[in-house]
């Protein structure tokens, strides 16, 4: 109906109070599914965020959300989905082990099973690391062209998304067939933050998913160091040590401060590169099975530097038709080491805390990718011209091992 009223408009055919009731009447067309990825029963705070983006299609858009996993946490996620959004008209629930942990193959059958079966207008999802790793995938499933990092709405169909680092900002018209399947930035849309309602909660509805096959991917382990600090992507203070702090053994006055502040510690790419700074270390291990693989191109997986997940698994993605164009074997395993940095910027974190306090960093484009939308941003560099000077709103040019030894002082320890 929808695809037929668009055919209408652009044969530009009838008079314009005619065009107007077609325009009217697509607009209530518009229909959302969002991913949502949950943690301890609660939808996550960047999921929430593509709720406020699927506001910003439509203000009367029938959003439908879906949830995936397995266990009691699954469940207690939809009911705090079912009342996240006045918007949510219905829960998705899909329960199965095999949808447990963020593995794209079958959740990007999930999402080509759901889309088809309810055709909605537009697809969401965060750009975290899984949204990231599924969206793609889930786009070539279903034949269409996905528009990711989406900062701005400004049409059901238009949509602004960064450029070049984030250093220029581009202006978007999805003209593909339906689904229109996007990403967004959670930092660019606030999650609604008024209460709903008790009377409005959504309908919640068991997904069917007898079309789950056995995947040719299969979760084995992940280990992560336990942290008592914030996460950095959803921190609400984060303190970034750039190459002027010279050392590991420096680099720790920082985390000092970041303790008393209850903040998350950030770095750019070059401490990080330097050593600065210690790798919070994941280790994830995928199988694969069914393809055959090249001894060269092993070296090139193998040989892949630390990264992030959603870039590794890219890299990974591009060399599947590669590696399924030489089949001979008939198992492989892959194991995949994946070191999670506490990077900022265009190939780390993307963030936009309340609060953004810069040591020693010079403010390349690629690191203000990551942190320009922080709400108010701190910069103490002992260089008048250095570049962070222009997107900070305090600025202090002086020698930051002094700002930080009276800082270290001058602040109280946190309760
Ligand atoms: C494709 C690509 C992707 C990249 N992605 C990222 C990314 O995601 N994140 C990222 O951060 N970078 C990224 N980079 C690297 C980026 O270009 C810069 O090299 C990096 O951000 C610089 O880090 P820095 O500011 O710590 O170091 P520098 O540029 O060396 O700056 C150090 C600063 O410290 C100051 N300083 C030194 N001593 C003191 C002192 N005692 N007191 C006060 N100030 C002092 C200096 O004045 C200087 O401004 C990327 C680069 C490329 C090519």
């Amino acid at each position: 109906m929808a695809a037929m009223l668009v055919g209408a408009l652009r044969r530009g055919s009838g008079c314009r109070g005619g065009l107007r009731l077609i325009a009217h009447s697509l607009r209530r067309f518009v229909s959302t599914l969002v991913v949502a990825e949950h943690e301890g029963g609660f939808v996550k705070p960047s999921s929430l965020s593509a709720l406020a983006a699927a506001e910003a299609i439509a203000k009367d858009n029938k959003v439908s959300v879906l949830l995936g996993g397995s266990g009691p946490a699954l469940h207690k996620a939809a009911d705090h989905a079912a009342c996240s959004h006045p918007l949510v008209s219905e829960v998705l629930v899909a329960d199965s082990e095999a949808l447990a942990h963020p593995l794209a193959e079958p959740w990007a059958e999930l999402l080509r099973s759901v889309q088809q079966k309810g055709g909605y207008s537009h697809v969401i999802a965060s750009s975290t690391s899984f949204g990231k790793n599924l969206l793609p995938r889930a786009a070539a499933l279903l034949d269409v062209s996905p528009v990711t990092d989406v900062t701005a709405v400004k049409e059901p169909h238009v949509f602004v998304r960064p450029i070049y680092a984030g250093n220029a900002l581009c202006t978007v018209k999805y003209t593909g067939e339906g689904p229109c399947m996007m990403s967004i930035r959670s930092t660019s849309f606030s999650p609604a933050t008024e209460a709903m309602s008790e009377t409005k909660v959504a309908p919640i509805t068991q997904v069917d998913l007898s079309f789950l096959s056995e995947g040719k991917s299969t979760w084995v382990n992940l280990t992560s160091q336990d942290t008592e600090r914030p996460d950095l992507a959803n921190a609400p203070v984060v303190v970034t040590g750039g190459r002027g702090l010279k050392s590991a053994e420096n680099f720790k006055l920082l985390e000092q401060l970041a303790e008393k502040l209850g903040a998350a510690v950030g770095a750019t790419r070059a401490a990080v590169d330097a050593g600065y700074v210690p790798n919070d270390l994941q280790v994830r291990l995928l199988v694969y099975h069914e393809f055959c693989i090249m001894p060269c191109t092993a070296v090139i997986l193998a040989s892949l530097p630390p990264c992030s997940t959603s870039h590794l698994l890219l890299q990974v993605h591009c060399c599947l038709p590669f590696l399924n164009n030489h089949s001979g074997h008939s198992l492989v395993v892959l194991f995949m080491q994946c070191v999670f940095r506490p990077q900022v910027g265009q190939t780390g974190k993307i963030v936009a805390p309340d609060l953004y306090m810069a040591f020693g960093v010079s403010g390349a484009i690629q690191h203000l990718a990551g942190m320009r939308d922080s709400k108010v941003i701190v910069a103490v560099n002992k260089d008048a011209d250095a570049p962070i000077f222009q997107v900070a709103d305090y600025g202090l040019v002086a020698d930051l091992f002094e700002v930080l030894d009276e800082l270290l002082k001058k602040i109280p320890e946190k309760k």
